[in-house]
C-alpha cells in the first residue's frame, strides 16, 4: 500500500523505469482488446487546405465542401498549409505526464510559472497562440459557412472572452500495452480542438461506428476536432468524436492539444438557424461547459448527454 501510494506521487517517466510495469491503479479491468496498436486498421481521416479554404479562390469551395463532408462523416480533418510553423481514487489512471497552461485570455495567464526552459518556451507558446487563434477563427466562419449560417455566428457564441488552453502530453513508453491507456477514451471539452501529433510515434485512436481506428501522422498537420460545445452549437450536425491515446512499449511519444472554449460566461446552444420542424432544438442552454466536465468523466459520463432534449 505504501509502495503504491509512493508511486502514485510520481511522474508517470518515473514509473516507467520500473521493469515490474505499472501499478495497479493503471491497469485496466478488461485491457484494450489488442496486442499491440498496429491491430487497428488506420483511419482515413479527410485532409483540408486551410491556406485555400480562406483564400477568395474557386478552389475554396472545394475545401469547403471537404470541410462540410469531413466534419458531417466524422468531426476531425487533418489541417494543411495552415501556415503555422511547427516547432521542432478509483478511478483507473491515464499513462501520461501532463502540462496545463493557459494562454488565453491573456489576463490569465501566469507567465512566472511557465517552464523557462527551453529558454524561448513562453515566446514560441504566445506566438503559437495567436496563430492557432487566427486559424480557429478561419474554421468557425468555414464551419458556419458549410451550414449556410451568418459566417459568425460561431465566432460569437465563443464570446467576448474566449479561453485556450495548451495542454502538454508526454507518454513514457510503457511495458504493458494491453492493460494501460495513454489516455482513456473521452470526448473534448472544448469548441474546438487543435492537436499536434508526435512527428514519429503514433497513439491516437478515433471511433467511428464502435470501431477504433488508428490516426496516422501526416508531418507538419495538425489534428482538428469538434469538442462537446461546438456539437452542441450546431444542434448534433457535427458531433464531437470520441477518441483515445493508446500506449507504447518502446517509444516515448509526445503530444501538445489546444482547447479553444467559449467565454464561460457565454451562453452556449444550437443556432437558431440550425432549429426546425424536421430538426428541433437537441440541446439545452449551458454558461461554463467545462466547469463541470471532470466530474462527469470520473462518472465514466459526459455532460453533453446531459444536455440532450
Ligand atoms: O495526445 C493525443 O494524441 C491526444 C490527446 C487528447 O486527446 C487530449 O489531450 O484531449
Ligand atoms: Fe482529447
Amino acid at each position: 500500500m505504501a509502495a503504491e501510494v509512493e508511486s502514485l506521487a510520481s511522474s508517470v517517466q518515473e514509473l516507467s523505469m520500473n521493469r515490474n510495469g505499472p501499478p495497479s491503479r493503471y491497469l485496466l479491468k478488461d485491457g484494450i482488446g489488442l496486442n499491440g496498436d498496429s491491430s487497428f486498421p488506420v483511419l482515413d481521416i479527410p485532409v483540408i487546405d486551410l491556406g485555400l479554404l480562406a483564400s477568395s479562390s474557386p478552389e475554396s469551395e472545394e475545401q469547403l465542401d471537404r470541410l462540410r463532408s469531413a466534419l458531417s462523416y466524422c468531426g476531425y480533418f487533418q489541417a494543411i498549409n495552415h501556415g503555422v510553423e511547427i516547432y521542432s481514487e478509483k478511478q483507473t489512471l491515464d499513462w501520461n505526464d501532463r502540462l496545463y497552461l493557459n494562454t488565453l485570455p491573456i489576463e490569465i495567464r501566469k507567465l512566472e510559472k511557465w517552464p523557462k526552459n527551453p529558454e524561448k518556451f513562453s515566446e514560441m507558446l504566445c506566438e503559437y497562440t495567436t496563430k492557432l487563434q487566427g486559424i480557429n477563427e478561419i474554421i468557425l466562419k468555414g464551419i458556419a459557412k458549410s451550414l449556410n449560417l451568418e459566417e459568425n455566428c460561431f465566432v460569437k457564441q465563443f464570446g467576448k472572452k474566449p479561453t485556450t488552453l495548451a495542454r502538454f502530453n508526454l507518454y513514457p513508453p510503457c511495458p504493458t500495452p494491453h492493460l494501460v491507456l495513454a489516455a482513456k477514451a473521452h470526448g473534448d471539452a472544448s469548441g474546438t480542438t487543435f492537436l499536434l501529433q508526435d512527428r514519429e510515434v503514433e497513439g491516437l485512436q478515433f471511433l467511428k461506428d464502435d470501431q477504433w481506428y488508428r490516426a496516422p501522422i501526416i508531418p507538419d498537420a495538425i489534428v482538428f476536432n469538434v469538442g462537446d460545445q461546438l456539437e452542441i452549437m450546431t444542434n448534433g450536425i457535427y458531433k464531437s468524436p470520441i477518441h483515445r491515446v493508446v500506449t507504447n512499449k518502446e517509444r516515448e511519444r509526445i503530444t501538445a492539444a489546444f482547447f479553444f472554449a467559449p467565454d464561460p460566461t457565454s451562453v452556449v446552444e444550437p443556432a437558431e438557424g440550425l432549429i426546425d420542424e424536421n430538426r428541433p432544438r437537441r440541446y439545452k442552454k449551458i454558461v461554463d461547459y467545462t466547469a463541470n466536465y471532470f466530474e462527469f468523466f470520473q462518472k465514466g459520463m459526459r455532460p453533453i448527454d446531459d444536455l440532450k432534449i
